[in-house]
């Protein structure tokens, strides 16, 4: 009751004396409060300036400041009498709406929504972005005191208007938290140097950013005219968090409607968690158009996890008190036992492992989810010829390495399975709480993946046919893993299901139309997992929507191919019916004209087909042609004296430019080439000849910056016309991630 009779009286002394200064000097209601707050806070000395305000004045204010001792107060009866001024300010001023107080009723259930997210936290770093004048931050801080006993709160405010960032100044000094507080005169989308904060909490500016070279290292960014001030302080607020913290803000309830969002949302989906969208009641705002929402980020980090719910709802109105409260509740308890409780955390942690046979290797991936941070990773190459290399890499950097022969992929798994445990990787197989298999060919039957049962099962080795080199092999890492563990749930996920956007007219063969009809057969492509990594890695670099932009990814891996994704959806790919043709491959032969087959058969007395094709798939392309290797670092290594081992190289080059050729007609244009797998990540020479080829479409790379092996980078000259990306692919993150997604 006190409290409020202070505030009442505080704001009839500002109020007063700031009337007064106004009518005296002419100014607005808001630079004659700054002017008050300023005198008052100077001992309530009034600041005099050519004879203004004249001394009849000064006395009747200094009568007002007599009145009331602000430093008797607390902090929050300052708030509130501070902030019922800036209401008045912003009627008698009509200060735009990006400029208004952020609203007490607001200002407090953010408050109350960020208690238990920083709970634990003994020291705490508050960033506002566009603190304004500071009602929303100071709310929030004298919410978090009065909770949480013993709290060391630092805030820092930013802000590009001087007026608001006067009256912020007034208000933390009024409340005596000076000392504590940071106040920054600066547009926040440019560079800011601050600490990484705790907590993020802004009332965000809405609207387009008029200043657009500020914004060209933003992901968020628009491709074409101004950005939304609004994405652009969510990525920078985000960018100045620890790992694991959070970012409250208030955006518009449209924030994911327009079509701007969708980069926000990609931004979004790679840098942090979306865990709750909440529309504050509609009454509480002008119009629906002027709705606003509370939007919960979390960034990634250790033992940070998406919410198995995502919290989207919309308060009830204040009239119907019971509903409020209730809806309150239901956010609190989501909080704790979804957002933040450990206990569902730990039953929802685990390990996912996740399997990926190549037609020359297995590799492997152990990744604790859902954190996504990698426990082991391991791979056995050369499968089939002598000398494998095996590489599995745990603990702390830890390495095992040998080179020994595995026949099979059959011995490769067995291996894998042996060396989980004798490394210790895993003490128990128990540990294991999901299981991902990348399959090769879904057909049309799988377009997503799926739970592996018996049905599954029996469908891929009905499907084998179409992937002859993997599908076997994916099938006996599917059984060995169900064998060790029969309860764990184990997902297919298929390389054909990416390339299930391609139009008719690009997998239709030219062929009688019922042998589509009666034996689907067409084209499916392969490495999908891979195109769907890598493409959502490329728009990422290159700060657009994936759905903006036109990409030609060359995934260059013992099995090779090549896809043109346009707007994020395969428009067309490399490999058909079978991985076996297309661009030229390791052991694969790649295009080869039918007619020659039957040719070939006859004059080498070859009576069945099979063996023929057995030969395109096993005996061609690097190894058949160079009479070497398959492998390319072996045909590297002799080109300078061996023809046949340079011919290969080259030609593997020639299919590759041609296909890319093809694509970015198909296209009608290209933003980005990419560079992936084994060859692509590694070759540094095919990599620059290649790009040496298609300078007619833009493409340049520089060599010091293409000079590096399996990292992520853009190797494009700065004058290339068009973006040349390394990026090493990532199958097994795909992988686990959809057991994540269908459990
Ligand atoms: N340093 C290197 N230079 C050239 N090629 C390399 C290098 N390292 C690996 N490779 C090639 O990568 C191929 C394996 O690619 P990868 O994508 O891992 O295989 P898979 O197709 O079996 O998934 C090997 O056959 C080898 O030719
Ligand atoms: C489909 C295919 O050829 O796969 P990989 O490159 O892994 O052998
Ligand atoms: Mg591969």
């Amino acid at each position: 009751m006190l409290t409020e009779r202070d505030t009442e009286t505080l704001f009839k002394v500002l109020n007063s004396s700031t009337e007064l200064l106004k009518d005296k000097l002419g100014i607005s209601y808001l630079d004659a409060f700054i002017e008050t707050g300023d005198n008052l806070i100077n001992n309530g000395e009034v600041h005099v300036e050519e004879g203004m305000p004249d001394s009849d004045t000064v006395s009747k204010l200094e009568k007002i400041y007599s009145e009331i001792d602000y430093h008797k107060l607390d902090a929050e009866t300052v708030r509130k009498a501070v902030q019922i001024c800036m209401i008045k300010a912003t009627k008698e001023d009509a200060i735009q709406a990006n400029h208004q107080i952020t609203p007490d009723t607001i200002a407090s259930i953010m408050g109350y929504l960020v208690i238990r997210l920083v709970k634990e936290d003994k020291q705490l770093q508050i960033l506002d972005v566009s603190v304004g004048m500071g009602n929303l931050l100071s709310t929030v801080v004298n919410q978090l005191k009065d909770a949480i006993k013993e709290v060391d709160i630092h805030t820092v405010g930013i802000d590009n208007d001087d007026s608001m960032l006067a009256v912020a100044s007034i208000n933390s000094q009024m409340q005596q938290n000076s000392d504590n507080t940071e106040l920054i005169y600066q547009d926040s989308v440019a560079n800011i140097l601050v600490d990484d904060a705790d907590l993020v909490i802004s009332d965000l500016p809405i609207g387009y950013y008029p200043i657009d070279e500020n914004t060209t290292n933003y992901k968020t960014r628009s491709s074409e005219g101004h950005s939304f001030a609004h994405h652009l302080l969510i990525e920078q607020g985000m960018n100045h968090i620890k790992p694991g913290g959070f970012g409250v803000f208030l955006v518009p309830s449209n924030l994911f409607d327009t079509t701007e969002s969708k980069g926000l949302l990609k931004w979004i989906q790679d840098n942090a968690y979306l865990q709750a969208l909440l529309n504050l009641p509609k009454e509480i705002f002008n119009n629906e158009n002027a709705q606003k929402a509370i939007l919960i980020l979390q960034k990634h980090g250790d033992n940070v996890h998406q919410v198995e719910k995502i919290m989207i709802g919309e308060f009830p109105s204040f009239k119907q008190p019971s509903a409020f409260q209730k809806f309150l509740a239901e956010i609190v308890e989501w909080e704790e036992k979804d957002l933040l409780t450990k206990k569902v955390r730990r039953t929802i942690m685990g390990k996912s492992i996740a399997i990926n046979a190549g037609s020359s290797t297995l590799k492997f991936k152990l990744f604790e989810m859902p954190s996504e941070k990698l426990i082991s990773s391991g791979a056995i190459d050369r499968i089939g010829l002598s000398n494998s290399d095996v590489e599995i890499k745990y603990g702390d950097g830890e390495k095992f390495q040998k080179t020994m022969d595995v026949n099979n992929h059959e011995e490769a798994i067995k291996l894998v399975l042996d060396k989980l445990l004798s490394l210790s990787i895993i003490e128990n197989y128990d540990e294991i709480t999901g299981v991902g298999h990348r399959v090769v060919a879904g057909g049309e039957y799988f377009t997503d993946s799926v739970i592996i049962d018996d049905d599954v099962l029996s469908k891929l080795e009905e499907l084998s046919e179409l992937a002859p080199l993997h599908e076997p092999a994916n099938i006996l890492g599917i059984k060995a893993f169900k064998k060790v563990l029969p309860d764990v749930i184990s997902v297919a996920v298929f390389d054909t299901s990416f390339h299930t956007s391609m139009p008719e007219e690009n997998y239709m063969y030219a062929l009688p139309y019922k042998y589509y009809t009666e034996h689907k057969a067409r084209k499916y492509g392969a490495h999908g997992t891979s195109y769907r990594y890598v493409s959502g890695r490329a728009a990422a670099m290159m700060g657009k929507p994936l759905e903006d932009l036109k990409l030609v990814i060359m995934h260059l891996g013992a099995g090779a191919s090549i896809c043109a994704v346009d707007h994020g959806k395969s428009l067309d790919t490399s490999m058909g019916f079978t991985p076996l043709t297309g661009i030229m491959m390791a052991t694969r032969s790649g295009d080869v004209d039918p007619s020659l087959l039957a040719y070939i058969m006859e004059k080498e007395g070859i009576t069945d087909i099979n063996e023929m094709i057995n030969i395109l798939n096993k005996q061609s392309g690097l190894v058949g042609v160079s009479e070497v290797s398959a492998d390319m670092r072996d045909l590297e290594a002799v080109k300078a004296d061996n023809h046949q081992a340079e011919l290969a190289r080259n030609m593997y080059m020639n299919r590759i430019v041609k296909y890319v050729g093809q694509y970015v007609a198909e296209m009608n244009g290209v933003d980005g080439i990419v560079f992936t797998a084994g060859v692509g990540e590694n070759d540094i020479g095919i990599r620059e000849e290649i790009a040496e080829k298609l300078s007619y479409f833009g493409v340049k790379v520089d060599s010091e910056k293409n000079h590096i092996r399996a990292v992520e980078r853009d190797i494009s000259a700065d004058d290339a016309k068009i973006k040349t990306l390394l990026i090493p692919t990532n199958e097994e993150l795909m992988i686990v991630k959809d057991i994540e997604r269908l459990k």
